[in-house]
């Protein structure tokens, strides 16, 4: 592209879907979800070219989110693409260093899911004009350049920038046939579909039959509401599943910490691999003392994870089995990078979460990453798979055998279809004049 991308203005739409109609993505904590996006587009002055992110919320707040990315905007408007990819790391510092907005955080909440919106928008600018998919741009990066998109701030005494380049180098040669391994096999996935807590129990066994027979090996069931109907509950899922299948429990947070290890004693009966969310997901001592005495259950958390500091403390206090990044809780790719970094170095393995809309989408690419250029593996790998609101996305994910097959357009894939953003813009889109009317009448 001959002349520099520059950005001319940030857009930010609150974008939501009717979910908790259907009970689609309910749990224990949140009863009735409308999967939303705060969504942002990046107008260039190239004609036809823009960047697209959302961060995700389940509905009220939302609005929130999309003031939070308009007062970011003042960061990115009138500056070119190049000024921000030549130095990706420090891009990440300048966007999360306005004194002003950091003292929102720092680095947390609303201001810090705008933060992922507007970085992941860059990221999809990005590598919409090196025309890949992000994974494959960040998989095309030399280790020095990967390593230069991370700020190690607060998180040198986890891993240093020397570390990572030395375990990115390790896999460098290597880095061919995990791309030829990913375009054949896909990522491995597990699903969720079938375990939200508001489906009855013949949409449960249904949807159990449904997943097994189109390949899926683990699937991830909600508790925390009741233990007797968590119990009852498992067990018809055990029924259709059988025992071969990996099954997975969340608990949304709904528990103390010694409320969740003795509710474990009762759960582990069902064989779970991991209890996730088992408590607030601020406690750090509490995920290590519930680890400590479930083990060999894993305990998985990460989607409340504020941020790299909080991964980072988890991580060193034992209190992590399963690290499951959120590609807009923390703040993009680059926070997401400096979180694989320190997982592969404790060894920990990455399995996003996605439940939620658009967050499939986008993290595929991010475990991708994680195979080809840092951890380099796929055991106990595994990336959530919820099937909602695909349809909406230009470039929707592509599930084969219960695997993710690798995107192949240029971008972060998280591109609506415009009808999809007129039609659940909230409160102005035609769905919701609908729906509000309705509610008036
Ligand atoms: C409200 C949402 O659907 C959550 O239940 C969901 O993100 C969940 O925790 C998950 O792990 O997918
Ligand atoms: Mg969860």
């Amino acid at each position: 592209m001959s002349k520099p991308v520059t950005i001319t203005a940030v857009i930010a739409r609150d974008i939501r879907f009717p979910t908790s109609k259907s009970l689609d993505g309910s749990d224990a904590m949140n009863p009735d979800p409308d999967y939303s996006a705060a969504y942002v587009i990046l107008e260039t002055n190239v004609q036809g070219l823009e960047g697209h992110g959302l961060t995700f919320t389940i509905g009220r707040g939302n609005e929130l989110c999309t003031k939070a990315i308009e007062s970011l905007a003042h960061l990115v408007v009138g500056k070119t693409l190049e000024s921000f990819t030549s130095n990706m790391g420090a891009f990440w510092k300048m966007i999360t260093g306005d004194s002003q907005l950091r003292w929102l955080g720092p680095e947390k909440g609303v201001i810090h899911l705008a933060t992922g919106a507007v970085v992941n928008a860059v990221w999809d600018l990005y590598a919409k004009v090196a025309q890949k998919p992000l994974w494959k741009l960040l998989a095309d990066m030399s280790p020095e350049e990967l390593v230069s998109c991370v700020d190690f701030t607060y998180i040198t005494d986890a891993i240093t920038p020397e570390e990572a380049l030395d375990l990115l180098k390790s896999k460098e040669k290597s880095k061919a046939e995990r791309i030829a391994h990913l375009e054949k096999n896909g990522y491995p996935a597990y699903t969720t579909s079938a375990g939200w807590l508001g489906y009855s129990d013949d949409k449960m066994r249904r949807l159990c039959r449904e997943a097994k027979e189109s390949g899926f090996k683990h699937m991830k069931i909600k508790v925390g509401s009741d233990l007797q109907d968590d119990m009852r509950r498992a067990s018809i899922i055990r029924e259709e599943i059988g025992d071969d299948l990996k099954l997975m429990m969340d608990a949304n947070q709904k528990w103390d910490v010694d409320e969740a290890i003795t509710n474990m004693e009762s759960l582990k009966q069902f064989n779970p691999w991991w209890i996730e969310e088992p408590t607030s997901p601020d406690d750090i001592l509490g995920h290590a003392k519930i680890a400590k005495a479930v083990d060999p259950i894993e305990v998985a958390t990460g989607e409340h994870c504020q941020n790299r500091v909080i991964f980072k403390q988890l991580m060193q206090a034992g209190a992590l089995g399963i690290c499951q990044i959120d590609s807009c809780r923390v703040g993009g790719v680059n926070e997401i990078l400096a979180i694989l970094f320190m997982a592969a170095k404790f060894d920990i393995p990455v399995c996003p979460h996605a439940g939620g809309v658009g967050l499939c989408e986008y993290v595929q690419h991010l475990s991708m990453i994680d195979y080809i250029a840092i951890s380099g593996k796929l055991d106990d790998r595994i990336i959530e798979f919820v099937d909602h609101l695909h349809e909406h996305f230009i470039e929707p994910v592509v599930i084969k055998n219960g695997a993710y097959m690798p995107p192949k357009l240029p971008g972060y894939s998280i591109t609506m279809k415009n009808k999809s953003l007129d039609t659940y813009e909230f409160p102005s889109g035609k769905f919701w004049k609908e729906e509000l009317k309705t509610k008036v009448s």
